[in-house]
């Protein structure tokens, strides 16, 4: 895992875009994408720069279960409004909210993945150390498949929503083992309520407690947080 501490959201923003460009520079094809408030300064770099997506194929992480794609608090809205009105691709896949049947969303999503084998995924960190929606206790060879959100999830991304009670309780969400196939993988987290979710994705054991933890098991992962992410680990 190469580690590095930058000063806000706003430093970490531009590396990981300079990364991604350095990246499609060098051959990327498909970029795996992420929702939140965490990679939205990486999302204004892109734009702002003169990278060209219009070859390349996105696939994202994760989708509310029960959001149509015009909802404003779908993430197929996020990344419309974040990037892809501005930095369009030749292809962006996202899950179906609103898929009748479950199982086969997945299978979809799945055989998306095996097509579109990922160059760089970019994630953000849960603050119980989630990746994409992969809840603590995620087994780490799953596939894509519809997860219960737990409750710190909820309470967490309710800030997005009027009520609490609107957020959704179910998402479907790219797994564990099709997010450590990935080439290359960039992680951000900003602020102290992410500290925590850190230091045990750095110098935990590797648990499904903690699904992040798993990133050290794997080669070409590069995690950019900013001090008040950093500031439990031991080794800063
Ligand atoms: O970036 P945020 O809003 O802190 O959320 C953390 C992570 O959890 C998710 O909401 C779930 O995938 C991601 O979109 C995000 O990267």
């Amino acid at each position: 895992m190469n580690v590095i501490v930058v000063k806000n959201d706003v430093e970490g923003g531009k590396k990981a875009a300079d990364m991604i460009r350095e990246g499609v520079k060098n051959g990327a094809k498909v970029l795996g994408l992420a929702t939140g408030s965490t990679p939205v300064e990486m999302y204004k770099n892109l734009i702002a720069s003169d990278v060209d997506f219009t070859k390349m194929t996105s696939v994202n992480l994760d989708e509310y279960v029960g959001l149509a794609p015009d909802n404003d608090q779908s993430y197929h809205y996020f990344m419309q409004d974040n990037l892809f009105n501005k930095k369009p691709f030749a292809k962006s896949y996202v899950p179906n909210g609103l898929a009748e049947d479950s199982d086969a969303e997945a299978a979809r999503y799945n055989k998306v993945i095996a097509d579109n084998p990922i160059d760089i995924q970019v994630l953000g960190l849960g603050r119980n150390g989630h990746i994409g929606f992969n809840e603590p206790g995620s087994p780490v060879d799953a596939q894509t498949r519809k997860v219960a959100l737990t409750e710190s999830t909820i309470e967490a991304n309710s800030r997005n929503f009027e009520h609490e009670e609107d957020v959704p309780k179910y998402a479907y969400s790219m797994g564990i083992g099709s997010i450590m196939k990935s080439q290359n993988i960039i992680l951000m987290a900003w602020g102290a309520e992410k500290a925590d979710a850190v230091k045990g994705m750095i110098e935990g054991p590797v648990t499904p407690d903690l699904p992040a933890s798993i990133l050290q098991k794997k080669d070409n992962v590069t995690v950019i947080i900013d001090e008040a992410a950093a500031s439990k680990l031991s080794n800063k």
